[in-house]
């Protein structure tokens, strides 16, 4: 029932019985045959393909394997098994040493791996998502970002460097896959809240697509992380002599935008229907991309659009939580500290969905919402603001004592807000959360990663109180508040919604991410909990269920593209089962060599 409370959604319209009329994009869970256009040993070290010790004889001597590989034949379970043990005893081994050297070595592991064996790789990853997202993922990948230069052995990924100007459309030829539906790209400009990492950025996009392997079943063959390497700010790299990428400080302007747009062009130009997800662009350049791409693309930026809709999920279950009618999140106060990509973009949706539900102009909707920026609160009196930030800034009139550049505490005092969310990477302000006048305070300390978050989940329940809810965008424990009671820390990343973005948006062929798609993304992942888990505090589900979750999503996606004809449409009772069904699991198929000049 909770699900018709937005009547006007884009998703809410039911649609015609027809398919999308497109072949399926990915292999079903039941293997069929996959073509190999090479033998030998060439197999055994091209990781999509290979099983190691797990290739049965036929398959050894149709490929030209016999005789390169130990006898027996060890099958699929066994080689889990093998691997968990060893996973196990590194777990044991390393315990008492400090937290980073674990993570990495934890991380090493499972890279060794994926380099060697996709399949394995992503079996272990899907079935242990929950020990090994923290390591593939936030806030481990952040460390491995930044001993990038260090760790790396192997490429993985697609490099365009502001030296390849003029190259791209026939560099573009050199990945070896013929289709690709994924891709993540970025400039390394913002990795997390790490700052600018240059080249060493790009183990965000392959983070974020093991997440499309694991939580869409996006076929990996069909992923391309790329990084954008236009040279780098941080003097530290510049000077660093094992520093792999471009020693020169960043392209600004035109410069950089030319690069941007020859990629786009390549990339489409070889794969017209590939969707481009941008990550960990710097501020500037994420919001004039996306509006330079968006309506020309399919593309979207993660960490403006991907991060509201998780905020808006987390805002619209906090209103459940304080056990309030949905209709209350119009007169929920909301204090935005971070003015950057993700906070302004969680801004705009939370005002876009106020005013639709109280059916008023945007402008007449941003009372509640108070925005604090390095500088502080920010109000129309500021001299320089910054055109994005611009519709959110306060009027003096409006903020009853406060003036510019109120402190967060000041801020927080006087306002005595509903929900603390925080984007940038600041804390130091739980003590005046216990002056809410709500019951059920939220507090959300977003910024990645761990080192970077506004707060431990420890010390928001210490200090805030036993009765918030409590959301983090990197992972902590539950917190045990003594008799019993337990305070239960929710993810607030953009995991759980990006995978299922790019998948309804491949899955329906939409042209373009519309923002009624991203609205019936965010309202499918806050429909998603039932009442006694908001009651609970529990506002996202458990990463042991994001397949599941992305199903949801990625069918609520492409549902909303077809009912705005961005898409052809597919009745929707059958979308989630349309969308669950062609999500690729990681199983080994047979094998059958194709000789390449039998190819047309
Ligand atoms: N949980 C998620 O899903 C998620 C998604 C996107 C971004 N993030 C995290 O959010 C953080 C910010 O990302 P972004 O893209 O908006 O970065 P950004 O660089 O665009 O913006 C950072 C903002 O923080 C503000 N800031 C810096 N110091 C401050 C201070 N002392 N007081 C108040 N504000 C201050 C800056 O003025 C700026 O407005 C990063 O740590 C990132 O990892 C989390
Ligand atoms: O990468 C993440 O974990 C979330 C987000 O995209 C970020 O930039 O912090
Ligand atoms: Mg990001």
């Amino acid at each position: 029932m909770w699900r018709n409370i937005f009547s006007k959604s884009a998703n809410a319209a039911a649609v015609g019985k027809a398919n999308f009329g497109l072949e399926r994009r990915f292999s079903a869970a039941i293997p069929g045959p996959c073509i190999v256009h090479k033998r030998g040993a060439d197999i055994l070290h091209d990781p999509w393909f290979n099983k190691d010790t797990g290739f049965p004889m036929t398959e050894r001597d149709r490929l030209g394997l016999r005789g390169l590989l130990p006898p027996r034949v060890v099958s699929f379970e066994q080689q889990y098994d093998r691997f968990m043990d060893s996973y196990h005893s590194l777990e044991k081994n390393t315990r008492g040493q400090p937290d980073g050297i674990i993570s990495l070595a934890k991380w090493r592991i499972l890279n060794r791996l994926h380099d060697r064996n996709e399949t394995l790789y992503y079996r272990v990853l899907i079935d242990n998502i929950k020990d090994f997202a923290p390591i593939v993922y936030t806030p481990t990948v952040g460390l491995v970002c930044q001993n990038y230069s260090g760790l790396f052995r192997r490429p993985r990924g697609m490099y365009f460097s502001a030296k390849d100007k003029g190259e791209m459309m026939s560099m573009i030829y050199n990945w070896p896959a013929h289709q690709v539906d994924m891709i993540v790209i970025t400039d390394g400009s913002r990795i997390l809240g790490l700052g600018d990492l240059g080249v060493q950025g790009i183990g965000i996009p392959i983070g974020k697509l093991d997440m499309y392997v694991a939580a869409a079943g996006i076929n990996p063959q069909r992923t391309l992380p790329v990084m954008l390497d236009v040279g780098t700010n941080n003097p530290k790299l510049l000077q660093d002599p094992l520093y792999l990428g471009l020693r020169e400080t960043r392209l600004e302007g035109e410069e950089y935008l030319s690069i941007v747009d020859e990629f786009m062009e390549a990339v489409h130009a070889r794969w017209p229907k590939a969707i481009v997800q941008f990550e960990d662009f710097q501020m500037k350049w994420a919001f004039e991309t996306l509006q330079r791409y968006r309506k020309k693309f399919c593309t979207f930026n993660d960490d403006i659009q991907g991060t509201a809709g998780v905020a808006l999920a987390g805002l619209l279950g906090t209103v459940r939580a304080q056990g309030r009618p949905l209709s209350d999140f119009v007169k929920q106060k909301i204090v935005v500290v971070g003015a950057g990509s993700a906070g302004l973009g969680v801004l705009s949706m939370a005002v876009q969905t106020v005013s639709r539900m109280a059916g008023s102009s945007e402008t007449a909707t941003n009372r509640n919402f108070y925005l604090i920026d390095k500088d502080g609160l920010v109000t129309k009196d500021r001299k320089t603001i910054d055109p994005a930030a611009a519709p959110f800034a306060k009027d003096p009139g409006d903020i009853d004592g406060l003036r510019e550049g109120a402190s967060l505490i000041e801020v927080v005092k006087k306002v005595k807000p509903h929900v603390l969310l925080g984007l940038s990477g600041v804390g130091g302000v739980l003590k005046a959360m216990r002056e809410s006048e709500s019951t059920k305070p939220a507090i959300f300390a977003m910024s990645n990663p761990t080192s970077n978050a506004e707060c431990t989940a420890a010390e928001a329940f210490k200090h805030a109180g036993g009765h918030i809810v409590f959301a983090s965008g990197s992972p902590f424990e539950n917190v045990d508040l003594g008799n019993g009671r337990i305070g239960h820390v929710n993810q607030a990343n953009n995991m759980y919604l990006f995978p299922g973005i790019g998948l309804g948006s491949l899955l329906s062929g939409a042209r373009i991410i519309s923002d009624g798609m991203l609205q019936a993304a965010s309202e499918r992942l806050a429909s998603y909990m039932t009442d006694e888990e908001t009651q609970n505090g529990i506002l996202f589900p458990s990463i042991s269920r994001i397949r599941d979750v992305t199903a949801e999503v990625g069918a609520a996606v492409a549902q909303a593209a077809v009912s705005e004809e961005l898409a052809e449409g597919h009745g929707e009772e059958e979308m989630v089962e349309y969308v669950t069904s062609n999500m690729w699991f990681p199983v080994y198929s047979p094998l059958v060599h194709e000789k390449l000049d039998h190819i047309d």
